[in-house]
């Protein structure tokens, strides 16, 4: 734990020894565009650590200061201040000659693919080799495994043009691994594919990671993305890391109000419409408590409502509720309502207490 600017204490990263890229108070200003002066700050001493081998989202709103972090981990802006080091690698010390060969150890998917469309699935793939001065022979041996681990072996003499935008982004991601990066950068990735096609290029994503034992640093608007693919997440605000830690710990356990905010935007983030009009926020005579129960870990498969219902000895009225997975890990919301009466929330209060259930009191209704 460390404090932030506004003094509170935020939520931080430990369990990275031997990261793949770390950022050491890396601030990024950039030139005024009226008075040419420095003075606007893309990111702000930011310090985090992307562990080896895992998959972290790095996500905030737009202008956050996520797409200028990543242009740094390629070297193609170097910080005001700070470090930045990638496997070892002062990156933002380096030229431009020394940046060339770090660059062909990290690989890059965007949200528009970058295809060229005059070029075969094939010839795009094959691009970053023919650059590097790979034989024709050699391409091909390495090319063809690649193809088929995104599934588009029958594809291979099409042009962009006669694909649909998830098959793009499977081209993207074999040419990105053609030159065998210890890195893989994503850069909104799937911001421009429908929901179904994003699942599957996440699917796709998590097998090379476990497979190949790549490195993903994924940069995204999404929660959701950050929810189904990443074990580590980094949220940011401002220029600055708000929080970050385990998915599943930022997720059921948000400290920074971007975190919540935009966790908010989940189904079953947040109440539902109808009776979020009617909450109120202090308890008036006779009305009902309305409470939000996450279940996780140990609670996560124990009949805890019914058990709740016979301990306050007065009805529990069930309003909405999700089952989810957060990193592959289950986790459930369900909102209900109980008498306020004083006697009935302590009654609750000592079951929380007991069985560690997670309650939180969003409001009463009358
Ligand atoms: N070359 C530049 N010159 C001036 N300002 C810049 C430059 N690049 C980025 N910025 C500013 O830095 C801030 C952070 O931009 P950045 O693109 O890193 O944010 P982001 O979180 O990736 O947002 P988005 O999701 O919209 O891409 C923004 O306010 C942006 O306008």
């Amino acid at each position: 734990m460390a404090e932030n600017v506004s003094g509170l204490t935020v939520r931080q990263d430990t369990e990275t020894v031997s990261p793949m890229v770390s950022f050491e108070n890396v601030t990024k200003s950039f030139n005024s565009r009226e008075t040419g002066k420095r003075a606007f700050k893309a990111l702000d001493d930011v310090s985090y650590s992307v562990p080896r081998g895992a998959i972290t989202g790095i996500i905030g709103r737009s202008g956050a200061g996520k797409s200028t972090l990543v242009r740094l981990v390629n070297g193609l802006e170097k910080p005001s201040a700070g470090r930045v080091i990638v496997d070892g690698t002062e990156v933002s010390a380096l030229d431009e000659v020394a940046l060339r060969s770090v660059r062909r150890s990290i690989g890059m998917i965007f949200q528009h693919f970058n295809l060229l469309s005059s070029r075969t699935v094939y010839d795009n793939v094959a691009m970053p080799l023919e650059i590097a001065g790979v034989g024709k022979q050699e391409i091909r041996k390495r090319i063809e495994p690649l193809i088929d681990l995104v599934g588009l072996s029958e594809r291979t003499r099409h042009y962009p043009a006669q694909l649909s935008g998830g098959q793009k982004q499977r081209v993207g991601i074999a040419r990105a691994l053609a030159s065998e990066p210890k890195l893989l950068l994503s850069d909104e990735a799937t911001s421009a594919l429908d929901p179904e096609t994003t699942q599957q290029i996440l699917e796709l994503l998590k097998t090379i990671n476990r497979d190949l034992g790549l490195t993903v640093l994924l940069i995204t608007h999404e929660m959701e993305v950050v929810k189904a693919v990443t074990s580590r997440v980094a949220v940011m605000d401002n220029g600055r890391i708000a929080e970050s830690g385990r998915t599943f710990d930022v997720f059921t356990a948000p400290q920074h109000e971007t975190t919540r905010s935009m966790l908010a935007a989940l189904p079953g983030g947040s109440l539902p419409d109808w009776i979020g009009r009617q909450v109120i926020s202090e308890p008036k005579p006779g009305c009902d408590a309305l409470l939000r129960l996450r279940f996780f870990g140990e609670t996560a498969d124990q009949p805890l409502v019914s058990r709740l219902m016979a301990e306050l000895g007065s009805p529990v009225n069930i309003i909405a509720g999700t089952v989810d997975e957060i990193a592959g890990e289950p986790y459930g919301t369900l909102y209900v309502a109980y008498s306020a009466d004083p006697a009935v929330m302590k009654k609750a209060e000592h079951f929380y207490a007991r069985t560690g259930l997670n309650a939180e009191v969003v409001g009463y209704v009358a």
